[in-house]
């Protein structure tokens, strides 16, 4: 009777709330209406209240402030238009689910307790006075994902406020309609988080905000430090956690920081589009989002050529001679170091005194200023002028000569016969010019002479036009030169500097010097590379960046955070990794990102223990393939045994494994077939194309569909599928012990079935 009762107060408390959502956007529209017509209005109207009038000075003021004003009306009724037709989507949002939470809570000293409805967005009652409906990110909303019913506080306001919950209930409402709603106790619903588990897969991660847990919940609202460092097991929601802190940030810091001032940075563009629609989903506008070799394109993409992460990978991966796999490791790892960043840094001291690569100035094949002029030019400066500083100096004076040059260059010969084969176009533009500054007469003898040293002016000018720009570009620094001469056993520095180089510092010089004569940056080489370009020629910065997160920290060398500790100096940092998913080489022998001690004592670090991805039964398994003692706590969700089948030849592999997605196909919408590698996986594409619709993933796939996939391991990082079929995980495709993280994490990829196959004896990893 009394749950009949509730029942029914609540179906009313929701009607009301639709009432007053389905009034609020009639209200609005209607005010956006008024808008819309007003700027079309002004548009219609805008020079007839504009009295343009320039005989004096203040007739111009005048006639300059009448527009701006003009223009500002504009603005305001365009942008009150914008705003309104956000507002509108933030309530057609709230009209399919208003709310999912309530809590009552009883402040101490208060006499009646305060009711507080929870959803996406913030909805005032018609006078815009109380709250009918509270923010899930507003400091109240807090104590739901913190608390069960009893003693509860929240801050706002630098302020404690304590009190009594006396009530936690959540509700499922879809379409408008109250589903269902029950009562919580310990945790927040484990039977709506179990229900919302148990779902099945999709493209794109999905908001989490109705069942954040409250570890998580610290995380996403967490503030005080510069450099937040989450480390979390596989499937413990840190990129859920991530898109909701972007969120809570874009609400907390509202008045002050805007999506575009957030920055995600991700594995690469299928993440991106996995990713994208939770901020929407939220009413936000989206965080920018970049790879990290994207940002490495930008800066080299076109000089060089560039090893993407993805072939650094599979080149380890196919590597069968134990040898060179570790001289490329060792190499990749230490160029990965903060060894190789204070190598540098002598280095670039170095520098600073000789040594300095510089190139010939070179016009039509002629070399007018040459390196050496530069080099002696540049070292003419005290070296307590900083490197870039007078890179400036030498620029001005590049600039100067060239002028000087082009000054000569204009009675050359070649110049003369570019005049003769100009066309009419050139002829008449040179013609109005002329005439405009006036030193055309038309009956002048001299006009012909004129006419020609104009031409020869601008031939000349064209010609030198590229040069210019290279030099104010500082194109005359041999960078490629001077990261290549670090490399050089035989350059002067290499004695002074020896001392601080590693054992295998020959090594090291070969290959780089390989990959270096091929113009090939190498995939290691980028972060040093940018680093030293950015020391010799002036530090890039992005100071509009607010705050930064990088997910799948783990696999991000310790380099590679200077570089983008240097590029966002105003950013605070959001870390979030796993080192067990640890798969990018780089990172094999180097202080990860989730180590405090990297951030100089401004980091704090929250640890996640809890998965929620994948069943009790998968998780126990994945967490064996971890033999290092590492606990990972299950969500208590049940599900099939993962299963481990042996065979004996490829045929018969690619027969079970066809066998095993039609039996799977009637009950999941995601399955995916996890290869080890893009040449693995293409093999067994052409195997399986005929007889199954089945999307072939590789690095440069932005978007996947529902249905059956088949992928490299490394492109499912970050990403879940209902079922996960393991190609061949035999010991001997899986057998190097720095493959067993890259293993653990393909593996962790399952929510609901997970299949292993091999060929053969199975990896030591699952024994
Ligand atoms: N509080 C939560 N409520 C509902 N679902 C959750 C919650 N936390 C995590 N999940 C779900 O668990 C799954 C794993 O989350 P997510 O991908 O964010 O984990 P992760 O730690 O980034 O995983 P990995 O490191 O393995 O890529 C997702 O489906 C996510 O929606």
């Amino acid at each position: 009777m009394e749950n009949q009762k509730e029942w029914l107060e609540e179906k009313l408390y929701l009607e009301d709330s639709l009432n007053l959502i389905h009034h609020k956007i009639k209200e609005i529209q209607l005010k956006e209406k008024g808008f819309k017509e007003n700027a079309v209005a002004l548009k219609k109207t805008f020079w007839n209240d504009v009295r343009v009038n320039l005989d004096t000075a203040e007739d111009v003021d005048e006639t300059f402030f009448a527009i701006k004003q003009q223009v500002e009306l504009l603005s305001d009724s365009e942008l009150a238009q914008q705003r309104a037709i956000r507002n509108v989507k933030v309530y057609e949002r709230l009209q399919q689910s208003p709310y999912f939470a309530r809590i009552d809570f009883l402040q101490n000293g208060e006499k009646d307790p305060l009711k507080i409805y929870i959803g996406v967005a913030t909805l005032l009652d018609e006078q815009d006075e109380n709250i009918i409906i509270y923010d899930w990110r507003a400091p109240i909303s807090s104590m739901y994902y913190d608390y069960t019913p009893g003693d509860a506080s929240y801050e706002t306001l630098g302020e404690e406020i304590h009190g009594e919950m006396l009530l936690k209930r959540q509700f499922i409402i879809k379409n408008g309609q109250l589903q269902s709603m029950f009562n919580t106790g310990l945790t927040i619903g484990d039977d709506l988080l179990l229900d919302i588990l148990a779902q099945n897969a999709n493209e794109h991660i999905r908001s989490i905000v109705a069942t954040i847990q409250a570890e998580q919940n610290k995380i996403i609202r967490h503030v005080n430090s510069r450099y937040l460092i989450v480390e979390g097991v596989a499937g413990s929601g840190k990129t859920a956690v991530a898109l909701q802190r972007v969120a809570y940030l874009l609400y907390r810091y509202r008045n002050e920081m805007t999506a575009d001032q957030i920055l995600l940075i991700t594995p690469n563009q299928l993440f991106n589009q996995y990713v994208h629609t939770v901020l929407p989903d939220l009413g936000e506008d989206n965080m920018q989002q970049l790879t990290f070799i994207e940002y490495v394109e930008k800066r080299l993409g076109r000089q060089f050529q560039l090893e993407y992460p993805y072939e650094q990978l599979e080149d380890l991966l196919t590597e069968k001679d134990d040898a060179h796999y570790e001289t490329k490791l060792s190499i990749i790892s230490y160029k990965a170091s903060l060894d190789f960043k204070d190598l540098m840094d002598h280095y670039v001291s170095y520098l600073s005194n000789k040594g300095l690569l510089f190139k010939n100035i070179v016009f039509r094949g002629e070399r007018i200023i040459t390196a050496q002029e530069i080099s002696e030019y540049f070292y003419s400066f005290p070296s307590s002028i900083s490197i870039p500083d007078r890179l400036q100096f030498v620029k001005e004076w590049l600039l100067q000569q060239l002028t000087k040059f082009e000054r000569a260059e204009r009675t050359k010969e070649w110049v003369e016969e570019a005049t003769e084969l100009l066309d009419k176009e050139d002829y008449s533009k040179s013609y109005s010019e002329l005439l405009y500054e006036g030193s055309y007469t038309e009956n002048s003898f001299d006009d012909f002479d004129q006419e020609r040293q104009k031409l020869a002016r601008q031939i000349v000018k064209k010609h030198f036009k590229p040069l210019r720009n290279s030099v104010t570009k500082l194109k005359f620094v041999h960078i490629l030169g001077i990261y290549r001469q670090l490399f050089d056993q035989n350059s002067p520095f290499y004695k002074a500097l020896q001392h601080l180089m590693p054992d295998h510092w020959e090594d090291i010089c070969q290959h780089t010097h390989t990959n270096l004569t091929k113009r090939l940056i190498a995939y290691e080489d980028a972060a040093p590379f940018l680093y030293l370009q950015d020391k010799i020629e002036g530090q890039q910065t992005n100071t509009m960046i607010r705050h930064v997160l990088i997910d799948e920290a783990q696999d991000y060398s310790p380099f590679q955070l200077t570089v983008l500790q240097q590029l966002f100096p105003k950013a605070r940092m959001t870390i979030l990794g796993d080192g067990h998913q640890t798969i990018h080489p780089h990172t094999f022998e180097n202080p990860s990102l989730l180590d405090p001690e990297l951030y100089g004592g401004q980091a704090e670090k929250m640890i996640l223990t809890k998965s929620y991805r994948s069943t009790k039964q998968i998780i126990s398994l994945t967490s064996n393939i971890l033999n290092d003692g590492s606990e990972v706590e299950a969500f208590n969700r049940n599900g099939p045994e993962p299963s481990i089948t042996i065979v004996p030849n490829e045929l018969e592999l690619v027969d079970r494994i066809i066998q095993n997605i039609n039996n799977l196909s009637t009950k999941f919408e995601t399955i995916a077939v996890i290869c080890k590698t893009t040449a693995e996986c293409s093999a067994v594409y052409e195997q399986l194309r005929n007889q199954i619709d089945i999307q072939l993933i590789t690095h440069s796939t932005k978007q996947f569909k529902k249905g059956i996939l088949l992928l490299p391991a490394y492109m499912a990082k970050g990403i879940e599928f209902d079922a996960v079929i393991i190609y061949n995980a035999s010991a001997a495709n899986y057998s190097r012990e720095s493959e067993r993280y890259y293993f653990y994490t393909a593996c962790t990829r399952a929510m609901h079935e997970l299949f292993i196959y091999s060929i053969n004896k199975v990896t030591s990893f699952l024994q």
